[in-house]
Order: structure tokens, then C-alpha cells, then sequence
């Protein structure tokens, strides 16, 4: 795991296709996952064997210089690490046994340390510090001993705990996994060729045929058939912080709109706690949704008070000076202040510095009273399963009550949406909710080495 000072990293986004020109595909596809990672990013085709094209940056700045291969089978990635260096851009390519794959990931593994250890000892080598490689080798391994890519997956769901949606690229051959608690969305779409991405939206450009991968699905895709097999059920652990703030508002999730989840948070949130004001206003981007249904629920105009720069990028993982960057990113219009009592919505509170910053903001453009409410319950535990929430002292909600919070960022009044609100707003059962309960999956760690 990532040390002490490290803050919070999201997710990352995957890509894979047996179709024609398969690398111009991905490279779509990864512009529209581009909110998932922007650290780095690669795509990695077959041409008689692994090409990959990889770099650090954003997808258009990695690829300027195109990509000429029509192979049709290609996997990519967009990327914030949660292990291992920055550089380590993947797709990866893990060479074991004579064989050697690549292989684009999301999630973090919760038994990384002890079983690469483990692998070690058994003389098995590793050329990185991600926590990726780890289930390229065990997959190698297990094909090796057993010849079959299914029956070494499953060994995989075996061995590896924690968070993983894979696609590999082994041997002409794309195989795609969701770990058998299904933490990471993936989503899969059959059209004029086979499909699979991180968030269904992803997948929209090429086919409307999409569903969400099954959590402990694999699929094997060779010489143009696919085939897919469901290898180990687990109570599921969706991510709810894929529906708060992660993924897509136009994505779908496990059949619930991202959109339409977003909203209801502001409609419940509205209803537990309600607020005396003139104005709704969100904390765009992600805030918007919520306050929409805020406004919607409590009869208060919604208008656009804060005005982002679009060309910063999310400063929910930005390792350093987030403090400028909120000033940078975000300016209040004064007209629709000045005089008001501000009703102020965002969908999360991490560490406190987006919030705080904006309420002084708010108050210096005029108004008269500032209520914040949050479309989420409050942060108060690390994520190990793919989201590099902060160790607990750098989130705010960690050890304060709600009202030190209010007091510690200056407004009237704060509340948040309570667990249960926010379950009637996701609409699902099956949800992972530790970093808000500290309540983790017991399959992510319950493991014996
Ligand atoms: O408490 P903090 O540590 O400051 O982080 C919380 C903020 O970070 C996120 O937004 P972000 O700016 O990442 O992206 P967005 O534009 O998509 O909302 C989130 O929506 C909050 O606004
Ligand atoms: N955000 C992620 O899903 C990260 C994947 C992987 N653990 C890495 O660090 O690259
Ligand atoms: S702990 Fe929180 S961020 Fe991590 S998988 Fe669970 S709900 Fe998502
Ligand atoms: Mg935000």
C-alpha cells in the first residue's frame, strides 16, 4: 500500500476489443474513460506478438503520434496508481513460465505483499512494484500447470484478494476477468466485434448490446469467438463511491443510471435535512447532479454560482497544492450570491479543502448565510479495495463530529446524507460502503497465507 503521505487516487479504466482496428477503438474508448486515470496511459495490441504503446499523460498527449497497427485484438488502460511507481504506465507485460502477457487493470489487491512474497519463495520473479503483476504471474502459473485459461483464472479468484477488472492479452487471445466481489464496474458489449470497458458509457460509440460483466465472470476471446463462464459467486461488494463521485454520470452500473442515482441522493438528502435558503447552488463538476435534485425536492431555485475552469482537472487526486487549484478551478458569480442564503451542495467531503476553501469563497462574493449539504454520509475510513483514500488523519470526518466539521469549515449550518438515504438513492442491496461504515468485505481480507 501507498505510504502515509500519499492522498487520495481514484480509479483507474479498462479497455478491450476483438473487432476491427481494435488499437483505434481503445484509443476512443479511453478518451471517454479519461476521468478514470490521468496520470498515464497504454494500449497494447497483437502483431505476432505484445506491441504496446504507453506513456505518461493524458490519452491524446500519449498518442499524438497515432497508432498505425490494424490488429484486431487490443486491451487499454487509463491510470491512477493506487500501488506501485508512477511510472509503472500499463498495460503491463509479465513474462513467467516461457510465456509472457500484458494485462490492464483496475482495483488494488488486498494480499499483494504476503502472496508476491510467497510467489518469491517459490522462485518466481517479478520486474515491477505493482500490484498488477502479481495476477499476471499467478495466471501464468496456473495456465503452465493446468493448460486451460479458465481453470487458471480460477485458481486466480482463488489466491488473489481485493479488487480486480482485468484484460489480458495473452497468446492471440483476450481474457477478461471482474474479481468474484465485483468491486470495479466492467461492462460488456457485443456489436460488430466484442467489447469490454470499465463503464458502459465506454462502449456506447461502438454498440448499444451491453451489460455489466458478472462479478467472478471471466471470458475467453479466441479467433473470433467468445466465451465466458462465471467461475466463483461471493456476496457482491459494488463500489458506492462509483455512484457518488467516481464513475460517468451517462454510465449505467449493476442497472442503476449514475445520473439518476446522483439526483436521488439530492432528493433524499433534501428531505432529512432540509435547509433555509434563497439559492441552490452545486460544487460542480460532480456536486451538480445532487444539487439538481436538492433543488428539485425542496423548491429552492438552482442556479450556477460557482463557475468551473474546464481545463483543470479533478483536484480530488491531485498529489500536491490543492489548495490553488481550487482557486484556479473554481470562481464564484457574484450576481447570483451577493445577499443570498446559499444552499451549497457537493457530493463528498475528503480531506475538507474543497469545501472550506469555497464557503470563505462564497461568503467574499456576498452571502448573507452559507448552508453546505453533502450528498454522501461522511468519509471516515481508508478505501483497500482500488481507491487510495487517505490514511484516516488526512479525512476530515475521520475523528470529528459533524458539528466540528461545520465549525472547521466556516458555514451556518452542514449536513450529510445518512446511509440509509444514500441506499434508497443507489437503489441496490450488495453495495461496499467500508470507507463510510468501516465495515470492509470480509472476502477482501478474510484470507490465510
Ligand atoms: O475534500 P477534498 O479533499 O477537497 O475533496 C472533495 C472534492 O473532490 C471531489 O471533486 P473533484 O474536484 O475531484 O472533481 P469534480 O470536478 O469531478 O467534482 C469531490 O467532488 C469534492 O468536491
Ligand atoms: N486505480 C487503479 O485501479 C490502480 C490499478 C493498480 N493498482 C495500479 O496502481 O496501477
Ligand atoms: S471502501 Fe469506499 S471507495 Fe473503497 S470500494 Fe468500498 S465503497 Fe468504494
Ligand atoms: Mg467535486
Amino acid at each position: 500500500m501507498r505510504g502515509e503521505s500519499i492522498v487520495i487516487r481514484e480509479k483507474c479504466g479498462i479497455f478491450a476489443a476483438y473487432a476491427d482496428n481494435a488499437p483505434e477503438k481503445a484509443y476512443y474508448s479511453l478518451l471517454s474513460l479519461q476521468h478514470r486515470g490521468q496520470e498515464g496511459a497504454g494500449i497494447t495490441f497483437w502483431e505476432n506478438g505484445i506491441k504496446t504503446i504507453k506513456g505518461i499523460g493524458l490519452v491524446p498527449e500519449v498518442f499524438k503520434g497515432g497508432i498505425e497497427s490494424k490488429s484486431s485484438l487490443a486491451i487499454g488502460h487509463v491510470r491512477y496508481s493506487t500501488f506501485g511507481s508512477l511510472t509503472e504506465v500499463q498495460p503491463i507485460e509479465v513474462k513467467c513460465c516461457n510465456y509472457k502477457l500484458a494485462i490492464a487493470h483496475n482495483g488494488t489487491l488486498t494480499n499483494y505483499l504476503p502472496l508476491r512474497e510467497k510467489y518469491e519463495s517459490e522462485g518466481f520473479k517479478f520486474n515491477s512494484t505493482i500490484d498488477t503483476e502479481l495476477i499476471g504471474v499467478a495466471f501464468l502459473k496456473h495456465y503452465k500447470e493446468l493448460g486451460d485459461e479458465f481453470k487458471a483464472m480460477e485458481e486466480v479468484f482463488n489466491e488473489v484478494r481485493g479488487a480486480y477488472s482485468v484484460a489480458i492479452l495473452f497468446d492471440g487471445k483476450i481474457i477478461v476477468a471482474r474479481d468474484p466481489a465485483g468491486f470495479r464496474p466492467l461492462a460488456y458489449g457485443e456489436g460488430d466485434g466484442f467489447y469490454f470497458a470499465s463503464e458502459n458509457s465506454g462502449l456506447r460509440m461502438f454498440t448499444n448490446k451491453i451489460r455489466d460483466v458478472f462479478p467472478g465472470e471471466v471470458f475467453v476471446v479466441e479467433e473470433g469467438e467468445i466465451y465466458s463462464k462465471v467461475l466463483k459467486k461471493l456476496p457482491h461488494s459494488h463500489c458506492v463511491f462509483e455512484y457518488i463521485y467516481f464513475a460517468r454520470p451517462d454510465s449505467n452500473i449493476e442497472g442503476v443510471s449514475v445520473y439518476l442515482a446522483r439526483y436521488r441522493m439530492g432528493v433524499e438528502l433534501a428531505r432529512e435535512s432540509p435547509a433555509p435558503g434563497d439559492v441552490v447552488i452545486a460544487v460542480p463538476d460532480s456536486g451538480r447532479t445532487a444539487a439538481l435534485g436538492f433543488a428539485h425536492e425542496s423548491g429552492i431555485p438552482y442556479m450556477e454560482g460557482l463557475i468551473k475552469n474546464r481545463y483543470i482537472g479533478r483536484t480530488f487526486i491531485m498529489p500536491s497544492g490543492r489548495e490553488l487549484k481550487v482557486k484556479l478551478k473554481l470562481s464564484p458569480v457574484r450576481e447570483v450570491i451577493e445577499g443570498k442564503r446559499v444552499v451549497l451542495v457537493d457530493d463528498s467531503i475528503v480531506r475538507g479543502t474543497t469545501i472550506k476553501r469555497i464557503v470563505k469563497m462564497i461568503r467574499d462574493a456576498g452571502a448573507e448565510e452559507v448552508h453546505v449539504r453533502i450528498s454522501s454520509p461522511p468519509i471516515r475510513y481508508p478505501c483497500y479495495m482500488g481507491i487510495d483514500i487517505p490514511t484516516r488523519h488526512e479525512l476530515i470526518a475521520a475523528w470529528r463530529t459533524v458539528e466540528d466539521i461545520r465549525r472547521e469549515i466556516g458555514a451556518d449550518s452542514l449536513a450529510y446524507l445518512s446511509i440509509e438515504g444514500l441506499k434508497r438513492a443507489v437503489g441496490i442491496e450488495d453495495l461496499c460502503m467500508a470507507c463510510l461504515t468501516g465495515h470492509y468485505p470480509e472476502w477482501a481480507f478474510d484470507f490465510e497465507l
